[in-house]
């Protein structure tokens, strides 16, 4: 699954400066910070969607649409995917209830 990322990582990096009549990745980066963000945000709201009427099929191909959409971003913010997984690694073990109750004593 990480090397899976990875390279998609890798592939969407070295696509940004294509030519964007012959790559999607080149066109959306061209078309702005905005319009990446605002495809993330439209592959999320699919993903929702999809869960909600329980389509397993539809939510696998939207949480990678979703996935994919979030790598374009991240590498447009010149934020290494490496970076999050590390986040992940670093919050592993720490139950989200225990976080939060530190976050918020009361
Ligand atoms: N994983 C993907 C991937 N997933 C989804 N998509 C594209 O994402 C687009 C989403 O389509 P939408 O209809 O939602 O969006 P749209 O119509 O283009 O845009 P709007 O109408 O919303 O403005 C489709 O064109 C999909 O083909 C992807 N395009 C590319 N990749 C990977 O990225 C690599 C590089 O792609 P290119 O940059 O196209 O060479 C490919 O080899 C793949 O590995």
């Amino acid at each position: 699954m990480r090397s899976t990322l990875f390279d998609l990582e890798k592939t969407i990096r070295q696509r940004r400066t294509a030519d964007p009549s012959q790559s999607y990745v080149a066109k959306l980066t061209a078309r702005g910070r905005g319009k990446i963000a605002q495809k993330v945000g439209e592959e999320a709201v699919e993903t929702v969607i999809a869960a909600m009427a329980s389509d397993r099929e539809g939510a696998i191909g939207e949480s990678a649409d979703l996935l994919f959409h979030l790598l374009v971003l991240l590498a447009d913010m010149d934020v290494p995917l490496d970076a999050v997984l590390d986040e992940l690694d670093r919050r592993e073990g720490v139950s989200g209830i225990a976080e939060k109750a530190a976050r918020q004593p009361d």
